[in-house]
């Protein structure tokens, strides 16, 4: 079975992916091929520098992700035109590291995707776990993970279709305000659910 696992930014996907790989299931992780698709030399980084200039560049001449992160999520049009540029190449990624899993014998693979609604992948995955916090403690445990300002992490937080929304559109929601135990008790009775452990 394939499984989407979303949610919103800093709502507990890495943590429960953690879970997952620990217990032998494979997950890709949209976000790491985002980096990948990127690096340099690869057909996206150039055409980003086509788009937003090469003032883009670190020192090293890879992307300054903190400069293009500042841009996108302050500005709708440039977030669409560089989400326009990345996903397809993510897209392709993604469906051949589930060919490569699927090759070596895995029945259960998920794909770790914090836009699938919002970039319409849904249609890559049978069941889809959303991993839910409120906007107060998603807030505050982005703010403390990545050192952003309440107006940075707000950017981030409302350039993304809210966490309500996402979870009317799961098939299990796992709550994760308590413990890392309480989640991962959570994810295995779904696991267990479906059938996949
Ligand atoms: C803007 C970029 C350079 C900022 O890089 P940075 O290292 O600061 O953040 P990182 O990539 O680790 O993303 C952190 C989180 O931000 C959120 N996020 C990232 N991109 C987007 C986007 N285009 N729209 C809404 N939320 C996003 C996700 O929840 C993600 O988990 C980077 O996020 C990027 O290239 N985004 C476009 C690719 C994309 O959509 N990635 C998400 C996975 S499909
Ligand atoms: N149940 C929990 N209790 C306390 N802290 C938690 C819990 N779950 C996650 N965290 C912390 O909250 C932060 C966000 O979690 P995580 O990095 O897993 O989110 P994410 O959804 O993968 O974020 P992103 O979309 O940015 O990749 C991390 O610092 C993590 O350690």
């Amino acid at each position: 079975m394939i499984i989407g696992l979303t949610g919103g930014i800093a709502s507990g996907k890495s943590t429960v992916s953690k879970m997952l790989t620990d217990i032998g299931i494979p997950v890709v992780d949209a976000d790491v091929i985002a980096r990948e698709v990127v690096e340099i030399g690869e057909p996206a980084y150039e055409k980003i520098i086509e788009t937003f200039g090469a003032d883009i560049l670190a020192f090293d001449r890879n992307l300054d992700r903190k400069k293009l992160g500042t841009i996108v999520f302050n500005n709708e049009k440039q977030r669409l035109a560089l989400n326009e540029i990345v996903h397809p190449a993510i897209r392709k990624r993604m469906k051949d590291r589930v060919a490569q899993w699927q090759e070596k014998g895995y029945r259960t693979i998920v794909l770790d995707i914090p836009l699938l609604f919002e970039s319409k992948l849904t249609s890559m995955v049978e069941k889809i776990i959303v991993v839910y916090v409120d906007e107060e403690l998603q807030l505050e445990r982005l703010k403390l993970r990545d050192q952003f300002t309440d107006q940075e992490a707000m950017a981030r937080i409302s350039s993304q279709m809210p966490l309500q929304d996402k979870i009317l559109l799961a098939d299990e929601v796992i709550h994760n305000h308590g413990s890392i135990a309480e989640s991962k008790d959570q994810l295995l009775s779904i696991l267990r659910k479906w059938d996949c452990i």
